[in-house]
This record gives C-alpha cells, structure tokens and sequence, in this order.
C-alpha cells in the first residue's frame, strides 16, 4: 500500500530533512503534498525521482486524498491547521510543542513507547529534539533501575534555530555582530533557549522536565535541567546525572547501553573515544558515552549524550513514528 503525504513547512531546515529521510527508509509514499507560505509556493520540490511543486497552505489544502501529515512549521500553524487536517481524516504528526502536553494527543519516541501510539485522536506529537535523545538513553536505565531524579545539562547547536541561528555563528565567527541571539554566541555559551519562564526557567527546559514526564509516563520522576546554546552548528550534546531506586553495577550499564535499540555506545576514554557532535551530525543514532558512578549518592550515573537535532531530534524521528502507524495498520 502507498500513502498520501503532505509536508506542512516543506521549505524548512526540517521540512527539508523530512523529505530526505522519507527517500532513505523508502516510506511507501504515493503523492507528496509540500505545503508553506505563500514566499515559498511554487517551488519545485525533487522526490522519489519526481517533481512536485510547491502549494500555500490554506483551510482547504487538506480538502484531498492526504493520508498523513508531518508538520514542522511552528506552534501557531500547528494550532490552526492540525485540527483543519484531523476533521478530513487526516493522521498529522507535528513537531511543534503546541499539542505535546495536551492530554489527548501522544508524545512519541518509537524505541522508549511506541504503543502510547494506538490512543492517537489524530494528532500524534513530535517531543523537543533535547527530550528526545535523553528518553532514548534513559529509558533502558528505568525500565532496570528505576530512576528517581534526573539532571539535564544542554549544550545545544545552533541548527536547532534553524537557519538564523547557524547564520548568527557564522556570521559572528566572522566578527560582524549577532542579529538573531540575545547576545553572541561565537566563542560564546548562552544560557537561554526559548523564553523565560515564571520560575527562572526557560521554556526548553521546562520541555525537558515535562515531556521526559509524559514519555516515560512517570509523574513521580524529579527533573531540572540547565538547557545552554553553544557554537556548534549540528548535533546536541547532553551532560545526563541519573540517581536510580536500585542499586547497580557499571558493567550492567555498559551490557544494557551497547545492546539498547536506538543507541550506539561510544565509550573507551583510555582512547579517548567518546560521543562528539561532529561524529553526530546527519546520522540517526543517540550516542552514549562517559559511563561513569556518581559518588556523591545511594546509586547514582553520569553519562554524555549526543545525538543530530534536526535528523533523530526532529526529522528521522517524525518518520519513525510514520512507519510505526503503517506498521501497526493504524492508518
Ligand atoms: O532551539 C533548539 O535547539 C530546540 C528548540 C526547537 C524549537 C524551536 C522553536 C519552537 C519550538 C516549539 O515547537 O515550541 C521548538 C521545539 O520545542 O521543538
């Protein structure tokens, strides 16, 4: 069987890498439907070995045969265009935070609960980018361990700005003065990514807390998280301190990490092998390394994650949770 598939921000720096990783996996796609703004229709778009061009999203882009729609165009057009998509019997996946924690809608990482998939009203939601590679890397932990506290440490690309932030980096790399960031970020880290919340939090960190919550579906896990913006252009890295119920050896850790799906253990720091942004960039995996005890608690675990933001974080993920539908004949 094909599907229908249409592209809500098929011009972005996700938009884009949706279609790429769609021609890699094969996904079965019938017609593509590569809906933007009005600047960018008509754009010829090359896929599968075929042109398709361009269309503006409106109220009636969804009035065709669409089976799927993956969305990476913002919350507000999520907000509008989700729900116009959903009533034509449209499955859409958006990787916007406006439906995450709305308690009808699954927030899905295949390898950590890909059944949460079934109870989907039509709307299936994407997590942050920094959400999802930790809950890779932490899941097989809880499922042996039992995880009590966990804390996050960001060190985030500019890439997941999306073009004006990788402009900034460049830019300022360059010594001409930063346009899109609060303050520089070459040679720079900026502690702020997104908004500032009420309780001294900014937004991305306050995602990590509540989705790593919903994913994982555990209220009782206690989360913080420091979410940094470092001049790098593609892959985030991750700084994880874990505290577990269940006291553990090392070596179980490095058994259950190497054989976990979704992850490649990079970890031999005698070679000075460990997971690197660069190493990272444009592949699919989470990369886990820096296994080490924390000393200072009962049972606690330090480790570094790093994995690509725009392809595992956003894109590869999007198309996961697409073949998850065809795989369990939900649509
Ligand atoms: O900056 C980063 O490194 C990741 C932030 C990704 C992002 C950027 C703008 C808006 C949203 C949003 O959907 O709210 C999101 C998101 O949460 O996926």
């Amino acid at each position: 069987k094909k599907y229908n598939v249409a592209i809500v921000g098929a011009t972005g720096k996700v938009g884009e890498t949706f279609l790429k990783v769609l021609e890699e996996k094969n996904f079965p796609v019938d017609k593509l439907y590569p809906m933007a703004s009005k600047k960018s229709a008509g754009i010829n778009i090359k896929f599968q070995g075929k042109d398709w061009t361009v269309e503006e999203l409106s109220e009636s882009s969804f009035d065709k045969d669409i089976d799927i729609a993956l969305f990476s165009a913002g919350g507000s057009i999520s907000l509008k265009y989700a729900p116009i998509a959903r009533e034509k019997g449209v499955i859409v996946i958006d990787n916007s935070s406006a439906w995450r924690m709305d308690k009808d809608v699954p927030l899905v990482v295949p390898e950590v609960n890909p059944e949460d998939i079934k109870k989907h009203n039509g709307i299936i939601a994407n997590p942050n980018c920094s959400t999802i590679q930790a809950v890779v890397a932490l899941k097989p932990l809880h499922d042996r361990f039992k995880i009590k506290r966990i804390v996050y440490s960001t060190y985030q690309a500019v890439s997941g700005s999306g073009v004006k932030g990788i402009r900034d980096l460049e830019e300022g790399l360059k010594g001409n003065k930063n346009e899109f960031y609060p303050h520089q970020i070459a040679f720079n880290c900026i502690p702020h990514i997104d908004v500032f919340l009420e309780n001294g939090y900014t937004k991305e960190e306050m995602k990590m807390v509540e989705e790593t919550k919903k994913i994982m579906n555990d209220d009782s896990l206690r989360i913080t998280a420091t979410a940094v913006r470092v001049p790098v252009i593609s892959g985030h890295s991750e700084s994880i301190n874990v505290e577990f119920e269940k006291p553990y050896e090392i070596s179980e850790v490095f058994s259950i990490m190497d054989s976990a799906e979704g992850i490649v253990l990079v970890d031999d720091v005698a070679n000075n092998k460990y997971p690197l942004a660069v190493d990272a960039a444009d592949t699919d995996p989470v990369y886990v390394g820096r296994l080490r005890r924390d000393e200072s608690v009962e049972s606690g675990l330090n480790m570094w994650v790093v994995a690509d933001n725009i392809r595992k974080g956003a894109a590869t993920n999007t198309v996961q949770i697409a073949e998850l539908l065809v795989k369990y004949d939900l649509i």
